[in-house]
């Protein structure tokens, strides 16, 4: 279990404070009279928790865990059985883990007395999925099922259900379902109910036995209090909840006879809305945190949604995008609009009395990690290690080094499928333009500014549908990247503002925290007292954005011709992998 530390305060440590750690002690005294929250963000690859001064929002003290099962989708950790394409898994165990290692160590490194801690807020990815049974036991954990896939957490880029949101959004669309323009006119197959529609027909003995499909975002609040409450953002984005309604057992039937009872049976329970407590710290996670038994716990939250706040960035037309593994944008606005192809609309989704506005791109940081792990030669690695950077850092520093268009090369940004605005994950990735004289570095320019073009397609849809985008503000893991941060600037022919903390979500959780605490009134004034943002860092150049418009030309024509319908290929091939997984040809067959 590999926790890392990050000591961001200037206090003395007292004696609390584990020195033998390697921390450094700092002449300046503790605050004895402030309180803190803690805040704990459950990204795709590992869990973070911040130690956040309540009246200033002052980052003291983080720990991160690496989640020791990581995203399980090429094999099952636990029988080493190959999964199906498009599968992305996790262990629940995973995230409690999260709690017992990260929370205490970050307590540890803010050097503060835990009884000081008057609250704890979660976010989550999302739609991250936990069949449970009543007390909230995954299914996973019962001795029979833990050779049984459909068990464990389905991960938000789980893809493997497109054909059941093909079929909710054919049957949606048919019938004139009223909630379908609340989604851009389709239900994405990352969300609750195509997930948990390929789980009653794949393997309809689980689906009987799970009492709750539970939003991972709740079932950590569940870890920590003991009470199941939903949360109204993953409700209303993931659950189809809309003007207090889920989709009706007449649609869900018509789906599937079966199914008709699954948003009545499996999916609603109480929800709780953002910033209010769920309830508060149990006996059993104030022993696995470190944290005083009582003190409030906030309803669940998603990790975009949660950072708008804690950047400051919740008036409309502040674009908040969350990039990391993938890239969420969010966005509030007072209009209620139908966008086409947005992740959804949910009113208060964001903050109470505003439109909140979502959309996403599946791959991202997933990308960039896919180029490093599998088409990087062994030298870039050593030349990376010579020169004391990260392989990413050593990889856009050459390809930074020439100029806008050089590369001669195009890209698709849809490795991990598209999630916004065609809503499809068959699509897949693309690079055009190779010849054999292009670098590695080459290619990994391509990728970085084919995520810049397709955030610059989800702008333009806001635009053009009356939800304009005028500020967009970056928080994530990748605003560490200078360089890409500047080739979005470019490509949007936007200033890029950026959060001004590394844990942005851990810090919107923070702030939801405080206010479920009683410390602010609502979650806005705790945003504007605890949120940091630094504005305008990256202005466009205009020089490469006129390059760059010449290259997004590119790209939209790429976009629709796959995308839309004008060549089918890349689901075909998709088609064609699964076959040939299903049925091997080894060559060896007799005739
Ligand atoms: N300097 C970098 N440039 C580009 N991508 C990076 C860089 N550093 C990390 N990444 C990518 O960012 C992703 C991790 O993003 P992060 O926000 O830390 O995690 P999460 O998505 O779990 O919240 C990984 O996919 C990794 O490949
Ligand atoms: O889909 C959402 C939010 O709606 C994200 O939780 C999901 O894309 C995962 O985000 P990360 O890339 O892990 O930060």
């Amino acid at each position: 279990m590999f926790v890392t530390y990050q000591n961001t305060s200037h206090f003395f440590c007292f004696a609390s404070c584990p020195r033998d750690k390697g921390f450094t002690t700092l002449n300046a005294r503790p605050d004895l009279t402030a309180e803190y929250v803690v805040g704990i963000d459950f990204g795709t690859l590992s869990g973070r928790a911040v130690v956040v001064r309540v009246s200033d929002g002052a980052e003291l003290g983080s720990a991160t865990l690496d989640y020791p099962h990581g995203v399980m989708d090429t094999t099952l950790a636990a029988t080493g059985a190959a999964l199906p394409p498009e599968w992305a898994l996790q262990v629940p165990q995973d995230y409690v883990d999260v709690l017992k290692s990260a929370v205490p160590a970050a307590l540890a490194a803010a050097c503060i007395d835990p009884a000081q801690v008057i609250g704890v807020g979660t976010d989550f990815t999302a739609c991250t999925m936990v069949p449970t049974l009543a007390d909230g036991t995954p299914l996973n954990e019962l001795p029979e099922y833990a050779d049984r896939p459909h068990a464990y957490v389905k991960l938000w880029r789980h893809h493997a259900a497109q054909p059941h949101a093909d079929r909710i959004n054919d049957l949606a669309f048919e019938r004139d379902e009223t909630w379908l323009p609340r989604y851009g006119g389709l239900i994405s197959s990352e969300w609750e109910f195509a997930k948990g529609l390929q789980l009653l027909e794949e393997d309809p003995e689980l689906y009987n036995r799970m009492e709750h499909w539970v939003e991972a975002a709740d079932w950590i609040v569940w870890q920590l209090t003991g009470r199941y409450v939903r949360n109204a953002c993953t409700a209303g984005y993931k659950g189809i909840f809309q003007n207090g309604a889920y989709p009706t057992e007449d649609f869900l039937g018509a789906l599937n006879p079966a199914f008709a009872q699954f948003a009545n049976d499996k999916v609603a329970h109480e929800i709780g809305q953002l910033g209010d407590a769920a309830g508060t710290l149990s006996a059993e996670a104030a022993l696995w945190t470190g944290l005083p038994e009582g003190i409030a716990v906030a309803v669940g939250n998603v990790d975009a949604h949660v950072t708008a706040p804690a950047a400051q960035a919740v008036e409309p037309g502040q674009m908040v995008a969350i990039m990391g593994t993938s890239t969420c944008q969010v966005m509030n606005s007072d209009q209620l609009a139908e966008v086409p192809g947005m992740c959804g609309v949910v009113d208060g989704g964001i903050v109470s009395g505003l439109y909140g506005y979502e959309a996403g791109q599946s791959g991202v940081g997933d990308i960039f990690a896919w180029f490093i792990n599998t088409q990087v030669p062994p030298r870039y690695f050593e030349a990376a290690e010579h020169a004391g950077q990260s392989i990413h850092q050593y990889l856009t520093d050459l390809a930074a080094r020439a100029p806008v268009g050089a590369h001669g090369l195009i890209a698709l940004d849809w490795h991990s499928g598209n999630r916004s605005v065609l809503v499809d994950h068959e699509l897949s990735g693309l690079v055009l333009g190779t010849t054999l004289t292009t670098r590695t570095e080459e290619i990994y320019r391509a990728l970085l500014e084919a995520t810049a073009f397709g955030a610059r397609s989800i702008v333009e849809s806001f635009n053009a549908s009356g939800v304009p985008v005028t500020e967009f503000i970056v928080a994530g893991g990748l605003l560490k990247n200078a360089f890409l941060m500047q080739t979005y600037s470019d490509i949007l022919r936007l200033p890029i503002s950026t959060i001004a903390s590394e844990q942005g979500p851990a810090l919107g959780a923070a702030i939801h925290a405080a206010v479920a605490a009683n410390a602010y009134a609502d979650v806005r004034a705790a945003g504007q007292a605890m949120g940091k943002l630094n504005k305008n860092v990256y202005t466009p150049n205009e020089r490469s954005a006129g390059v760059y418009d010449r290259l997004f030309a590119e790209y939209e024509l790429l976009h629709d011709y796959f995308g839309r319908g004008a060549n089918e290929v890349m689901h075909r091939l998709k088609a064609l992998k699964r076959e040939a997984i299903a049925a091997p040809i080894t060559g060896k067959e007799t005739a």
